[in-house]
């Protein structure tokens, strides 16, 4: 279905062809725009609907997802180690930072769209089974006639240290998932966890399903955001909060100079020498240039149906946090 005119992703449209107007790496259909006939207007629109943007080159729809696919396929079992090399450890305290922002409660229903290699689950598992601890001891201080047999009693009969939490990892690669399920194994986190192979365009879940909806680096890839955004809002519990860690706009000059610098000279040459894949490290950083800013992206989420949307820079921009309320 077309996007009505005032919703947030035609405005994003709209500014992303004005942008291709200075761009030479993009087609700019509107440079034949002034001498066209009303049928080749037409023509030109209905082409321009089919297509979209693989990092900096135009793509048909149907092609995107597949290189996509490609693309986290192939740095797959490398994921990890270059994130830590890129960011030089800096993305684990984004992470960590969208955990503290969802402050969960024991019982808590997450769903992780894009979840990878499970990064945001494990923390997550790690952050609900503390609280459930806080929680507990908490109690037992109040508890204050038990004998020592009586509390070890009441820790050993623990029987979900995460008080029922679930975190559900959905990914759409499976190479993905295969390295996510492996470090769980590794790092112990056997109770508590789902993966599911899906895509975020159409979720496998049925209605009002989960407390909260992550997706970490991930919106960024798919091809159609405003639908990924519905089905957000559809599995959502009413009072159901959606939360976004992506790359977003910085907006000081200079940063910008630097980090395009860093991103452009610097993040492809990691690519190759540490995994071998130039090209994929190259869609990263251009697909991040092209995302919308973290206004217009504020607009899409509510367009989705999201109340109460707000965003926080990090690290001045490189990446923002969005959070919405199904309400
Ligand atoms: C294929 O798709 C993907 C593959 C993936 O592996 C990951 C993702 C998704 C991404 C994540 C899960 C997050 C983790 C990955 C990254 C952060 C990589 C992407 C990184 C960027 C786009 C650049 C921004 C990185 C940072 C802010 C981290 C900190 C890095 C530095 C401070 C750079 C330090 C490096 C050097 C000193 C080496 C020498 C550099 C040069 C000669 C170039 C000039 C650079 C500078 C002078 C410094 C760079 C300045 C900045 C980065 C901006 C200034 C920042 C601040 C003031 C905070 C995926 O989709
Ligand atoms: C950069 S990784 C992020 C992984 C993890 N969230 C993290 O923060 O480390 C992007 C992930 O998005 C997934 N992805 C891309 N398109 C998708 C889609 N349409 N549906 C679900 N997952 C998708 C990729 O397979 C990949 O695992």
């Amino acid at each position: 279905m077309a996007a009505p005119r005032s919703c947030g992703l035609w405005r994003y449209c709209c500014r992303g062809w004005s942008r291709a107007a200075g761009d030479c790496r993009l087609p700019g259909f509107h440079r034949s725009w002034p001498g066209a006939t009303p049928s080749a207007r037409l023509l030109s629109q209905e082409k321009r609907a089919a297509e979209t943007h693989f990092g900096f080159e135009t793509v048909s729809e149907e092609e995107k997802g597949g290189k996509v696919y490609q693309v986290f396929e192939s740095v797959a079992r490398k994921y990890d180690v270059m994130n830590d090399m890129m960011s030089l450890g800096i993305h684990r305290a984004w992470k960590d930072l969208l955990i503290r922002k969802m402050h969960p409660l024991p019982g808590t229903q997450l769903l992780d769209v894009a979840g990878g290699t499970g990064d945001i689950a494990f923390r997550f598992l790690s952050y609900v089974q503390a609280q459930h601890q806080r929680k507990q001891r908490r109690q037992l201080r109040t508890q204050q006639n038990l004998s020592w047999e009586e509390i070890a009693k009441k820790y050993q009969n623990e029987e979900d240290p995460l008080g029922g939490s679930l975190v559900t990892v959905c990914d759409i690669n499976r190479e993905m998932l295969k390295v996510g399920k492996q470090k769980a194994l590794d790092q112990g986190h056997t109770a508590g966890l789902a993966w599911v192979l899906g895509d975020a365009e159409e979720l496998p879940f049925d209605d009002n399903q989960f407390d909260v909806y992550t997706i970490a680096f991930g919106i960024r890839n798919v091809t159609h955001i405003d639908r990924a955004l519905q089905e957000a809002h559809r599995v959502l519990k009413p009072g159901g909060r959606f939360l976004c860690l992506e790359f977003s706009q910085v907006n000081d000059p200079l940063i910008s100079r630097l980090y395009d610098l860093y991103s452009f000279q610097v993040i492809p040459v990691i690519g190759e020498v540490i995994a071998g894949d130039w090209k994929s490290y190259q869609y990263l950083v251009e697909s991040i240039r092209k995302f919308p800013n973290q206004e217009e992206f504020k607009e899409m989420i509510e367009d989705a149906g999201f109340q109460k949307v707000t965003f926080e820079n990090l690290t001045t921009g490189i990446v923002a946090i969005h959070s919405g309320f199904k309400l």
